[in-house]
């Protein structure tokens, strides 16, 4: 699904308008429809509502909300903020159409604020898409209440006073929701660490806009869903055996860190490799074996660290359907070595992680050396290791999409909404994950994810998009059956599955 700006979602309203046609004020019913359908769902008819609105069209949203939901049989206040001497037409027909209902108060000055209690729900409708500079004067003054109140709110589209795609400058002031439902298309800002408490969960809510001019609309920015995910799966055929599905290398572990082998091993079987083969340091072959049985272990000649020769005979290299590198081998000077080794011999795109992306950052000629269409899986540490410091998410955004398309190769950003930067500049949010997948070890399943399915032959880049897709999916299943605290990464290992 396309992410557009805001200056296309101004456009796509526009197309929808001529060309589906319809009305702007029915455009906007529908939108305000489609967020009653929801708010229907969460809070019921006892909710003690309070609406505030702006004078354009997030306001006039807000007011067609406050009829719906009259109608409904909910108790509305509505608290129109007057900010400007001007309205929007759509604000004053939903402004006339609610006042044959209820009188709205006005808020004028800080005393016009109402007190707000715990049990009220706030829905947030003073400014929307379409702000153009920092919140101030009144709409500050109610915004901040509305922030200090014990009520929950629910965000209009975005938050009042959050930029949709530009960041917002330190100390701006903009609206905390519990909820922001949005209208049709996820916004960027919705999608990035540093506007968290600017808006709480999210939702999409569908409201009929042009497909025609989604379609044709130009962007870097996308969010993959359900079935876009599910439509790169491949199935299996009915005469396939395990040569079908590759052999794949997982070079990991050290001394210490044996379990980053055990899991990236189970998690690439659990992703449907033909046959795996794990090097780790001689210390570690006694584990693989026990702990993963199905996996054909070459323990390295090197007790404690990867360096490379093994006593057991395997295929060479380059003859390995795809590889995985990286998740505990450490940092010692012969595994640098071994890995300038692998990156010359196998010229194909590889999976590399961890203390790998870290001995990149570290000996810089080793970026040279990657395979073109490699997927890197730096998290944000690793990434900063690898190119610097950023100012705000959007600036780490350009990084990341410069970073890829000038290494050419897949990187994969991760955290929530992990951030796949292609060689062509897009960058594919993805949209399963939960924070119980923040502990020791959730990486290391996804380095086996991806080796698993480029060992499939997957293209590198549907590799990464539904890979990481499957692994986020993986832990939503997991912390469904046990909750997110106690979550491990064993059990995104045990949630995988691919149907
Ligand atoms: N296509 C869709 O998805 C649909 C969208 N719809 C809805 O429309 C919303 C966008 O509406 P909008 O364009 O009227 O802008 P909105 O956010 O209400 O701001 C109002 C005006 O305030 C001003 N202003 C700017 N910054 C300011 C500030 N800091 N403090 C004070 N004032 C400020 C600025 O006017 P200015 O003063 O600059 O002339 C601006 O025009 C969108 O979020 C959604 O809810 C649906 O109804 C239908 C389908
Ligand atoms: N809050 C979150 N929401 C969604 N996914 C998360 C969240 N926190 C972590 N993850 C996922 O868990 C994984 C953590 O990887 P990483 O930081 O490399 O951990 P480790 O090095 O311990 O294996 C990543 O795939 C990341 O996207
Ligand atoms: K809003």
């Amino acid at each position: 699904m396309k992410i557009l700006d805001v200056e296309q979602i101004r456009q796509l309203d526009k197309y929808t308008i001529a060309n589906e046609p319809i009305a702007p004020i029915q455009l906007m019913e529908r939108a305000s429809q489609a967020f009653v359908d929801w708010f229907r769902m969460r809070f019921d008819a006892l909710t003690p509502v309070k609406i505030f609105c702006g004078l354009g069209n997030n306001g006039g949203d807000g007011l067609a909300i406050a009829r719906l939901l009259i109608q409904a049989n909910y108790i509305v206040e509505v608290f129109v903020v007057r900010h400007a001497p001007r309205e929007s037409d759509d604000f004053a027909h939903n402004h006339r159409r609610l006042k044959l209902l209820i009188n709205p108060h006005y808020i004028e000055k800080p005393g016009d604020m109402p007190t707000l209690r715990q049990k009220d729900v706030v829905i947030d409708a003073i400014l929307g898409s379409g702000i153009s500079r920092p919140v101030e004067g009144i709409v500050k003054v109610v915004v901040e209440a509305i922030n200090r109140a014990p009520a929950q709110v629910v965000a209009v589209d975005i938050a009042s006073g959050l930029y949709a795609n530009q960041p917002n400058q330190p100390g701006e002031v903009a609206v905390q929701p519990d909820y922001t439902v949005t209208f049709e298309l996820p916004k960027l800002a919705l999608l990035l660490p540093g506007n968290a408490r600017w808006v709480g969960e999210w939702h999409m809510v569908d409201i009929g806009l042009h497909q025609r001019f989604i379609d044709q609309a130009p962007t870097p920015f996308y969010y993959t869903t359900d079935d876009e995910a599910r439509l790169l799966l491949r199935r299996r055929d009915k005469f396939s055996h395990k040569g079908t599905f590759g052999h794949a290398l997982l070079l990991v572990g050290s001394y210490g860190k044996m379990g980053a082998a055990v899991l990236a091993a189970r998690a690439c079987l659990r992703s449907g490799v033909g046959l795996l083969t794990v090097q780790v340091p001689h210390c570690g072959y006694e584990v693989l074996q026990t702990a993963v049985p199905e996996a054909m272990c070459r323990p390295d000649v090197n007790e404690r660290v990867l360096t490379g020769p093994s006593e057991v005979d395997g295929p060479a290299l380059a003859d390995y359907s795809a590889l995985g590198l990286g998740p505990g081998i450490g940092k010692a000077p012969e595994t640098v070595r071994f890995l300038r080794e692998v990156m010359t011999a196998f010229n194909r795109p590889m999976v590399i992680d961890a203390d790998a992306l870290n001995l990149i950052a570290e000996h810089r000629d080793l970026m040279g050396l990657l395979p073109e269409n490699s997927i890197l899986t730096p998290h944000p540490k690793e990434f900063e290791r690898l190119t610097q410091r950023w100012q705000n998410d959007y600036d780490k955004l350009e990084l990341l999409r410069d970073f890829a398309q000038r290494k050419q190769v897949i990187v994969v950003l991760k955290g929530a909404y992990t951030a796949v930067a292609l060689p062509n500049g897009e960058v594919h949010f993805n949209s399963t994950g939960n924070p119980g997948m923040s502990t020791g070890g959730t990486g290391d399943v996804l380095t086996g994810v991806l080796t698993a399915l480029l060992a499939q032959g997957y293209d590198p880049i549907e590799a990464a998009v539904l890979g990481v897709f499957a692994h986020g999916q993986a832990g939503d299943v997991a912390a469904r059956e046990r909750g997110q605290i106690g979550l491990t990464a064993s059990d995104v290992v045990d949630g995988l599955r691919w149907d």
